[in-house]
């Protein structure tokens, strides 16, 4: 069950969880105590993304969020990590989980597993040189749980607090089933307790799990937040009805839409922005493969606002009010 001393971390989900995303949900539903943002890739220029460097900027986020860096190069990392201070981040993450092949083949993100070598000496120089807090995010491993067993005694060492664990293998990308006996067998080998991460989908699946690690207080929780705007604030005990989530969720909408279309060059990007935020969005109604196949299919900003109005009167899935 939720306790006072929970703390919701909403998850990094690239394309969508950027700042725009972070602010309407704590402007509505609310729920989230803080945030990764989605990595940043880094260059051996040093070349940063603009947009993604502005996704971090402390000004434009309403609740505390950390950068987070995909990279194997101690250098880089610390580059980014400059600007992020720049911007006034106070926390950067270092991306160890992250499945795709193009990645991990590359050594990084749930590449580095398979190299605790490598890892120790990342984590240690960039620990020594790092001008802002450093966390980590993590999977068990890219092909098997026991990687990670190499990894924790560097973290330990490292006296890195900040270590969230997503519960699969790289090798399953996002699929299959979490490993909780995986999990499990990290806690006793870990100096301080981690965040947990994968898989809560419904506040009923957060009173099981946290019935079963009564001693993990910090949650991330991704995809199942955002096809399920609410899903934060119900698993701290609010209840919704059909009226209270759509006016919600329409406020919500609204917020988004408002923020994309007042950026720079906002037009061209727009309606593919929303889309990838429908992929998760269509979830919330009882006809999602209608809603979703109308959205796709508009072709201009007029035609997806029309589309829109028509979604938002659609009917509310019991899934998501409780
Ligand atoms: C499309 C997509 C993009 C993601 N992007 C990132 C990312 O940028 N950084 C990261 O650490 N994790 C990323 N993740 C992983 C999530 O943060 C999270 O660890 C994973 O979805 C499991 O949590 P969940 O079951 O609550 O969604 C991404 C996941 C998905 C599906």
């Amino acid at each position: 069950m939720y306790q006072a001393d929970h703390h919701l971390v909403l998850a990094p989900i690239r394309g969508v969880t950027n700042y725009i995303l972070r602010n309407a949900l704590e402007q509505t539903f609310g729920g989230a105590d803080s945030s990764i943002s989605p990595y940043i890739v880094t260059k051996e220029s040093g070349e940063l993304n603009k947009r993604q460097l502005e996704d971090s900027l402390f000004t434009k986020n309403l609740i505390p969020t950390t950068a987070q860096i995909l990279t194997k190069e101690v250098d880089q990392f610390i580059h980014a990590a400059k600007h992020f201070k720049d911007l006034g981040v106070q926390k950067v993450n270092l991306n160890m989980g992250c499945p795709y092949p193009m990645v991990a083949n590359r050594t990084k993100g749930s590449g580095l597993l398979l190299h605790p070598g490598r890892v120790e000496k990342l984590l240690t120089e960039i620990k020594e040189r790092c001008p802002l807090e450093l966390s980590v995010k993590i999977r068990l491993g890219r092909e098997s749980k026991d990687e990670i067993k190499e990894i924790i005694p560097i973290i330990n060492a490292l006296d890195i607090k900040d270590f969230t664990i997503h519960a699969r293998l790289g090798k399953q990308l996002y699929k299959g089933v979490v490993d909780l006996d995986g999990f499990e067998e990290c806690l006793p080998l870990l100096k301080y307790t981690p965040c947990y991460n994968g898989d809560i989908k419904t506040p009923s699946d957060f009173e099981n799990i946290s019935k079963r690690f009564p001693q993990i207080k910090r949650w991330m929780i991704g995809r199942a937040a955002l096809s399920n705007p609410a899903l934060l604030s119900q698993i701290r005990g609010e209840e919704y009805n059909e009226q209270k989530y759509r006016a919600l969720f329409i406020k919500m909408h609204k917020l988004m839409s408002e923020e994309y279309l007042s950026r720079e060059n906002a037009k061209s990007d727009y309606l593919q922005r929303m889309r990838e935020h429908w992929l998760y969005f269509k979830d919330i109604f009882v006809d999602e493969r209608k809603v979703y196949k109308k959205i796709k299919k508009a072709k201009s900003i007029d035609e997806f606002h029309n589309v829109i109005d028509w979604a938002l009167d659609q009917e509310i899935s019991d899934e998501v009010l409780n």
